[in-house]
């Protein structure tokens, strides 16, 4: 039982904006993005980067098409520093890519950040420092005064140490740490100060990025704070609007959206998530979220896959597979009533159509992700996944009421084993039913009927082969399958009626084949289906009504077909001819 806790926690305080306009904004464009992988996500893990797979994420990030990337914090430790350093000294940061680096409102820690900046085009320099209540009582042991003192000071500096190297483009940018947990006066007031130092102008903005360090609230009320900084702050045509989120109570996509309709131009966070406790936000997935509004966010994951296991090898961290967007099974449907609907939306798309897939948001194609695992099969399928696997893999376009037919057969199979079945033991199991490899091809002589006896029609002759057992068989009829099935009905002394009839042919060229699918009734008794596949289409269907009859029971069934059956029809069938 959980503790009652009314009394150790505090519920966060709304904000008192009656006229907010954010909830009626649609997002038109992208923001501007800011990886911060290679700082807020590289503090967080397990073992941070070493300076190869710092440089395979920073290039992934330039590929991806990054053009603000966080690539360190210099002044943490030697391997930070010398990564900036390798990167300016090497050349490896292209012209329209800028670099940004993070430090402490502490001198030491600043002036070693802007050393290592030295001979940089460009550079965009983050300063922090705590604003929240709690770090200011806690940490840091300063009152309002003194907090704005120290944000101030550093800003200063800043100005100062750019002044000295003037041959770096400088944008500044400061981070109210902890303005989620922050009163919004006191953010105004810090952030106005700052922005006072640095004197920004709408041609050389500076930067001002207010992050939920810690998720504190729903997201509509951060979008609210937003909006209040948004409208409040001073020199707002002077500023980049950024917005930094994590993802503590698992809000952070929504916060992060939220804030950019409320007025943020620049979003920050790390690839799939990753970061501080439980992640900053995850760019991938507000870039996808835009591309899916048709919006382009001006990102390139059309290879995902790659990316993730770039970013698993850097941050050494798998990715959940139910990630959006990148996990292995969010193509992926179990469902009956899911596979179904994709399979009918599959066959009703026609090329140019608006993307509007049930439980598919997006074209796995667009990310470099195949059809082929849109649909797996278990317990929790119907017909319509498996029929989905063996069109797709196979080629097998099964008539409805076979589908419903085999399905019974593989929910036998499912139920028994509890496994999930993939396409090619779906194929298997239809081979072994259906007695695709093990039904012999019929011999048999077609005669037309003698100039003015079309009434007669054709007579046909044939040679079974049923398990060793020969069976000869004559007959008449409208064509050569209406005639075999005639004499094969005299020779076994069993009625059969064809219901349906549909064929279609399988591969291309010299492997192209034919399948029939027959659904008979027999002795009118029985309705079921028969399945022939063959490279002549008259072979495929008189097989198709050998395999309908021998499901029945009323024709013999090759031994090792009935030792390989699997459930359902055939296992119950006796030799009768
Ligand atoms: C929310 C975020 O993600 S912010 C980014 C956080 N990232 C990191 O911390 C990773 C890189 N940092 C580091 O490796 C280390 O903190 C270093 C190397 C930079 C500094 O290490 P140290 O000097 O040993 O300081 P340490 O981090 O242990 O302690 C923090 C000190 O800075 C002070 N401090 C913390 N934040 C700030 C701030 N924003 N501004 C000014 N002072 C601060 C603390 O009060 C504390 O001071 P104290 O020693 O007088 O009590
Ligand atoms: C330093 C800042 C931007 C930060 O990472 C945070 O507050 O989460
Ligand atoms: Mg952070």
């Amino acid at each position: 039982m959980l503790k009652q806790p009314a009394s150790k926690y505090a519920s966060f305080k709304p904000v008192h904006l009656s006229d907010r306009t954010w909830p009626d904004v649609v997002l038109t464009q992208a923001p501007i993005w800011l990886s911060t992988d290679l700082r807020d996500g590289n503090q967080a893990l397990i073992e941070p980067m070493d300076i190869e797979r710092k440089l395979r994420m920073f290039q992934m990030l330039v590929k991806i098409g990054f053009k603000e990337i966080e690539v360190g914090f210099p002044s943490a430790s030697q391997i930070e520093f010398d990564f900036v350093r390798q990167l300016i000294d090497g050349n490896l940061i292209p012209d329209d890519v800028t670099i940004q680096v993070l430090m402490q409102a502490r001198e030491p820690l600043i002036r070693r950040t802007f050393e290592s900046l030295q001979g940089a085009q460009r550079a965009i320099v983050h300063l922090y420092n705590a604003t929240a209540p709690v770090m200011r009582r806690v940490v840091l042991g300063m009152d309002e005064d003194g907090i704005v003192e120290l944000a101030v000071a550093n800003a200063r500096l800043f100005r100062e140490l750019a002044a000295q190297q003037p041959a770096t483009r400088w944008t500044f940018q400061y981070s109210p740490e902890m303005f989620s947990g922050t009163e919004l006066e006191f953010s105004r007031r810090v952030v106005d100060a700052v922005t006072e130092v640095w004197q920004p102008t709408p041609q050389h903005k500076c930067i001002v990025n207010l992050p939920s360090t810690v998720e504190h609230s729903t997201p509509n009320i951060f979008a609210d704070m937003m909006e209040w900084m948004h409208r409040h702050l001073a020199r707002r045509d002077s500023i980049v609007l950024s917005v930094h989120p994590h993802n503590d109570r698992g809000t952070g996509t929504a916060a992060g959206e939220f804030a950019l309709m409320a007025g943020a131009d620049r979003i920050e966070g790390c690839l799939f998530g990753n970061g501080e406790r439980t992640g900053n936000l995850d760019l991938v997935n507000v870039a996808l979220n835009l591309y899916t509004q048709g919006v382009s966010p001006g990102l390139d994951f059309s290879e995902i896959d790659e990316i993730r296991r770039t970013v698993e090898h850097c941050n050494q961290l798998p990715v959940h597979p139910r990630h959006p967007y990148v996990g292995d099974l969010v193509y992926t449907s179990f469902s009956g009533s899911h596979q179904d609907a994709i399979k009918k939306a599959f066959a009703a798309r026609r090329e140019g159509d608006v993307w509007d897939m049930p439980y598919l948001p997006i074209d796995p194609k667009d990310l470099g992700r195949s059809y082929e695992a849109v649909i797996r099969v278990n317990s929790q399928s119907g017909k319509g996944g498996i029929a989905y696997l063996l069109e797709s893999e196979f080629g097998l376009d099964l008539p409805r009421r076979l589908q419903v037919e085999f399905s019974h057969a593989v929910q036998a199979v499912m139920d028994a084993s509890g496994k999930e079945l993939t396409a090619h033991d779906l194929w298997q199991m239809f081979e072994r039913e259906y007695g695709v490899k093990t039904i012999a091809a019929p011999r048999y002589q077609v005669t037309e009927p003698a100039h003015g006896a079309a009434s007669q029609g054709v007579a046909l002759v044939a040679d079974l082969d049923l398990a060793g057992r020969p069976l000869k068989i004559q007959g008449r009829g409208t064509g050569p399958i209406d005639a075999f099935i005639q004499g094969l009905s005299r020779a076994t002394g069993q009625g059969v009626r064809v219901l349906d009839y549909r064929q279609h042919s399988v591969g291309a060229g010299a492997d192209a084949r034919a399948v029939a699918y027959m659904e008979l009734r027999i002795n009118e008794e029985r309705t079921l289906f028969g399945v022939g596949m063959d490279a002549n289409i008259v072979t495929a269907s008189l097989k198709a009504v050998v395999c309908g009859m021998q499901r029945a029971g009323v024709l013999a069934v090759p031994e090792d077909r009935e030792n390989a059956a699997p459930s359902g029809p055939a296992r119950a069938i006796s030799a009768a001819v």
